[in-house]
């Protein structure tokens, strides 16, 4: 059965799944919380590496790869660092039929495998800044239910880890790293996000302070961490003993020189922006694909050809459709033709929006009379009759037309589910109706558990508990860089509307992944 059985408004995570495997990006595994990632959604993986490689070669990052395992001892080098997580991994303790004499961790990030090393290569400040990353796979034994690509045991994605003799030096690649990430989601995913910073509750208990892009899922109405950028401070490299000679401090009586632990930093985007995707531009035809990661943009179908036409009719127009291929495969437009005979058009149209294609040209015998074709739009399913001359150009412009406005509906779909909420009565109900609310708030955690507390649907009246409603408690989601200003929050006045005291920030928050 081609096409969906679920709309996206009718059961989101059935609608969800059904979308990913019958657009061929993903298929289940008989091992829980783990998937294949197939090619056309590994196409999509392939074209963030290349653009966001690009982008980390110009701060001189480079790439390198560590061993997957991890020793005990190293795990566990920091107590704090690891103890919240330590249900999450994976441990190797055999080998064949023979026991491990000690058991070994499947890397769940590289902090612990990387840093011993640092203190083996850092010895001076001449050896920084170190600059390094590493595209792999990490696993993370969890145990709320799994979602492909959102929440998976083992997930691809990339890790930065650098080192710095000072906070700035720090602060400003933790930021531009940042930047890189929402460009990954605004240029590449047409999917807008909000940067801001972790609060003290959500941040990397680790590091000294987390940023963050955070995303809204308008069907679901809940927000989504989508890549973080950490701040380590100097905590990593006091656990693991990355220490280098301060450069600007002299020498003091017996000759040597103060020491200096390293700034760190580390930085995550991983497969989960697949699942962004999907989630935010997905229709009840299926996947919508943002022409700059779709592995095919154009696909060209034959049509208009009945039992009346000849042989030789057929032959006309499927050679006119590869030569549509070929003249948009000369200028980088990512074309193909579907000649299937054994298919109608109209099944071969389903087919490819299912797999969200941005545009379909359908030619027939009338089309090359009048020498055009007739486009589709996979996004707003608009059509238009083109002219084959200057195709090219027009193809082009019509993929970079399709790109923008996918992110400004995306855009304007996510500032409708955002919404300013000055009194805590207002709260909840902006949750219930799928908001994520910007708030006066005073930035403690006690007050975060508060909010968590007293929005988690147990807590509000007795409304049955239908399996759609999310449960959940609303989580701070950060602390925008860019302040709400209407109206403005007014130090010393205006009031965190949860505890009552003074605010001093407005903080994003909603239910979240
Ligand atoms: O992974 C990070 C921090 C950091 N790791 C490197 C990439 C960026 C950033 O995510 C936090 N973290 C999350 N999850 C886990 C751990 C953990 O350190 C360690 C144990 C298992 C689960
Ligand atoms: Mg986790």
């Amino acid at each position: 059965k081609l096409g969906l059985e679920v709309g996206k408004e009718e059961d989101f995570s059935r609608w969800y799944q059904q979308v990913l495997t019958r657009s061929d990006m993903l298929d289940y595994y008989d091992i829980s919380g783990c998937y294949i990632i197939r090619p056309w959604a590994y196409h999509v993986w392939q074209t963030i590496q290349e653009f966001f490689d690009k982008k980390i070669k110009t701060l001189s990052v480079k790439n390198c790869y560590f061993p997957m395992f991890v020793s005990q001892r190293a795990l566990e080098q920091e107590k704090d660092h690891i103890e919240g997580f330590a249900p999450e991994v994976a441990w190797v303790t055999r080998a064949g039929s023979s026991e491990l004499d000690e058991p070994i961790a499947i890397r769940p990030t590289s902090e612990t495998v990387m840093y011993p090393y640092f203190a083996k290569w850092i010895r001076s400040h001449r050896d920084l800044p170190l600059r390094l990353n590493q595209w792999c796979s990490v696993v993370r034994w969890e145990f709320k239910n799994p979602q492909p690509f959102l929440r998976t045991r083992e997930f691809l994605w990339q890790e930065g880890h650098c080192a710095y003799i000072d906070k700035a030096g720090a602060d400003s690649e933790a930021r531009a790293i940042l930047a890189f990430y929402k460009s990954v989601y605004e240029y590449l995913l047409a999917v807008p996000m909000i940067d801001g910073v972790k609060s003290e509750k959500e941040k990397f208990a680790g590091g000294l302070y987390t940023t963050t892009i955070e995303g809204y899922v308008p069907a679901t109405g809940r927000g989504i961490q989508a890549a973080t950028s950490h701040n380590l401070g100097q905590s990593f490299s006091k656990m693991f003993n990355v220490v280098v000679e301060d450069p600007n401090s002299p020498a003091n009586a017996n000759g040597d020189a103060a020491k200096l632990n390293v700034w760190q930093t580390s930085w995550g985007l991983s497969t989960r922006t697949i699942g962004v995707m999907v989630m935010v531009h997905g229709d009840d035809k299926g996947l919508v694909m943002p022409p700059r990661v779709s592995e095919i943009q154009v696909i060209i179908i034959p049509t208009g050809l009945t039992t009346k036409h000849t042989d030789k009719d057929r032959a006309l127009v499927h050679n006119a459709c590869l030569d549509l291929v070929s003249q948009l495969t000369k200028v980088d437009i990512r074309a193909d033709a579907d000649l299937r005979e054994n298919y109608t058009p109209g099944f071969k149209y389903n087919h490819w929006e299912l797999k969200g294609v941005p545009i379909r040209l359908e030619i027939g015998p009338k089309d090359l009379e009048k020498n055009s074709v007739l486009s589709v739009r996979r996004d707003t399913f608009a059509k238009a009759s083109l002219p084959l001359e200057n195709i090219e150009e027009t193809i082009a412009n019509l993929l970079e037309t399709i790109q923008s406005d996918m992110l400004a509906k995306a855009t304007r779909e996510r500032d409708a589910g955002v919404r300013m909420v000055l009194s805590w009565d207002e709260f909840v109900p902006a949750l219930n109706n799928k908001c994520l609310c910007y708030i006066p708030w005073c930035n403690t955690s006690e007050c975060e558990d508060a909010i968590k507390e007293r929005s988690s649907r147990a807590e509000v009246g007795d409304e049955p508990q239908d399996e759609k409603a999310p449960s959940m408690g609303a989580k701070s989601l950060c602390i925008p860089f860019n302040q709400p200003t209407n109206p403005p929050l007014v130090p010393g006045e205006t009031k965190c509307i949860q505890c009552g005291n003074l605010a001093t920030v407005y903080g994003l928050f909603g239910r979240s992944y």
